[in-house]
């Protein structure tokens, strides 16, 4: 039952027996060899059931596992009631305990058809309307700036989930992309990001779209000022902030004192987590970028992903089988991070993106029951697009002493088949063999063979790849906004369920809080030295030492 420990699972005890006694002999070389069906056996092929055809590959065979192993991880499943939490979750029950809220991000791609009892998702359809209708009439010229010009630029101000959704998908998507409209984001409360952006915008021809579920996020609310200011030194007259600012958020009240008139507001609601956002009004750069239709696709390839999430036997079901084994190298294994690898350029931002979807999701230490674990929750995620991070930081994930568990992801055709589909094929080849390398490494004997018998032992031993270092494989036809959105759902998921094994409450941010806090009552302290108490030594230097060479 979520909100215990998820160490008082039998499973878990039996896979940690497992573990203990058996993890010598888990030797991928020797898991093919024994198997030469191991591939059809440990990969599975996801196909949308309605809606856009989106098929995706899961090859999970490179992985420490055994039919076994994987029975026991799938009891787990059945033993922490992850069924259970997915259909209170699909139900709309107040499973955020926290803050009592719903968790619903699949309301907002659903198109009627699960049945969803909650506040607000009976108008999920009239905010996309609303989001059509707009992002039409800027793309199509009806849409005027205060002299009467057409909109070429769009500037999303926003943070964390009010921005890193957008980028990802506008990245990814960037084929789809109405290319004479440009769009900025800025995030960071650093006067260098919104300065930077600004040069770039003409005041006649931006919209600034000020993406904030809670419209307090002291980052946002400061660059949307600084933005207005900047505007308003153009437009002079305030009446014109009514055709180059609207809002997104779930704080109308926010939202009209900032000067936003709320028919330029596109509402969300509190059962969408800021990290699950992109499918709500937050999502409305997006459609502007990439075409509502296109938005439309993200979200109906995501809605597939959602049903078989929701009614694919656990033994079959992609995000049940990625948290599984997830769970296997972070709570018996050690591992302590995982990284995901696009091999798809446009997908440079998918790890940026899921870095706060998971951490932000499940790097807890108390359950929903309130008791501190005595497992490891949620990894540490980062990655990059390959073959870039071949030339970064493979050597550790080939050599180091760390066992990082990783997802390599790339689309069998290309937007980009240039020269014959040259660089797709020398991107493929990568792709292949990254993976296999990892899993069966080579042997001394090996290297011996190649170095001949001059070579030093130190040399020798240098250019051994032990191997068996796990991984899975994703792939798909093509980078489509359906299969991104399935893509993504299958990830939110796979966190979901992770969440649910171990006990904790995967849909609040307690732990964004404090720093917060601090940081307010240190801004108060910056102008004079006498004002700065309360603090340890360090922190008092540091402000000491910025008060020194501060210019303004
Ligand atoms: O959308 P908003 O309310 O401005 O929050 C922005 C981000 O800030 C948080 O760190 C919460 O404070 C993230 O969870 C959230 O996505």
């Amino acid at each position: 039952m979520s909100g215990r420990l998820a160490s008082e699972y039998s499973a878990w005890k039996k896979l940690q027996h497992i573990y203990d006694s058996d993890k010598s002999k888990l030797i991928l070389k020797d898991l093919f060899g024994q198997d030469p069906d191991r591939f059809s056996k440990f990969s599975v092929e996801y196909a949308s059931k309605d809606g856009p055809d989106v098929t995706l590959l899961l090859d999970y065979s490179k992985n420490l596992i055994t039919p076994p192993i994987l029975d026991t991880l799938l009891t787990l499943a059945k033993e922490a009631e992850v069924e259970t939490y997915r259909d209170k979750m699909f139900a709309g029950e107040h499973i955020n305990t926290s803050e009592d809220r719903a968790v619903l991000h699949v309301a907002l791609r659903n198109f009627n058809d699960f049945q969803i009892q909650e506040a607000g998702t009976e108008e999920v359809n009239s905010v996309l309307e609303h989001m059509k209708e707009f992002s039409e009439s800027v793309r199509n010229g009806e849409w005027k700036g205060y002299t009467g010009k057409t909109i070429n630029t769009i500037v999303n101000i926003g943070i964390g989930g009010s921005d890193l959704g957008p980028v990802m998908v506008i990245e990814a998507l960037k084929p789809y992309s109405k290319r004479d409209l440009t769009a900025h984001f800025v995030s960071n409360i650093d006067g260098t990001h919104i300065a930077e952006t600004l040069r770039e915008c003409d005041p006649e021809r931006t919209i600034f779209i000020i993406a904030s579920k809670t419209f307090t996020t002291q980052e946002t609310i400061t660059n949307a000022e600084t933005a207005k200011e900047w505007f308003l030194s153009s437009a002079k007259d305030k009446a014109h902030v009514a055709k180059h600012f609207v809002a997104l958020s779930t704080n109308t009240k926010a939202v009209t004192a900032f000067g936003i008139d709320e028919k330029n507001m596109f509402q969300f609601w509190d059962w969408v987590g800021g990290r699950y956002s992109l499918w709500s009004a937050i999502g409305l750069s997006i459609a502007l970028v990439i075409g509502f239709n296109n938005f439309e696709q993200l979200l109906k390839g995501a809605h597939g992903m959602d049903k078989h999430f929701k009614e694919t036997p656990l033994e079959k079901n992609l995000p049940v089988l990625l948290a599984l084994v997830g769970v296997w190298y972070n709570d018996f294994y050690g591992a302590q991070t995982h990284a995901l690898l696009p091999y798809d350029q446009y997908l440079h931002k998918f790890a940026d993106y899921f870095q706060q979807g998971d951490m932000e999701s499940n790097g807890k230490t108390v359950t929903k029951g309130g008791h501190r674990v005595n497992y490891e929750t949620g990894p540490i995620i980062w990655g990059a697009a390959g073959t870039n991070g071949q030339h970064s930081f493979y050597q550790l994930v080939h050599q180091g002493t760390k066992l990082i568990p990783a997802d390599f992801i790339a689309p069998a055709t290309t937007h980009n088949p240039i020269r014959n589909s040259l660089h797709h094929r020398i991107l493929l080849s990568n792709f292949f063999a990254q993976p296999e390398a990892l899993a069966f490494g080579k042997t001394e004997e090996q290297v011996r063979k190649e170095l001949g018998s001059g070579a030093s032992e130190a040399l020798i031993k240098s250019k051994v790849f032990e191997g068996n270092k796990p991984s899975n494989s994703i792939m798909f036809p093509l980078l489509t906004p359906a299969t991104l959105g399935a893509l993504v759902a299958l990830y939110e998921h796979k966190i979901f369920t992770q969440g649910v094994i171990w006990g904790i409450n995967s849909f609040d941010q307690m732990g964004v809080e404090l720093g917060k806090v601090l940081a307010k009552n240190i801004l108060a302290q910056l102008e004079k030295p006498e004002d700065v108490v309360g603090h340890d030594s360090s922190t008092t230097g540091l402000i000491h030492y910025y008060q020194k060479y501060r210019k303004e």
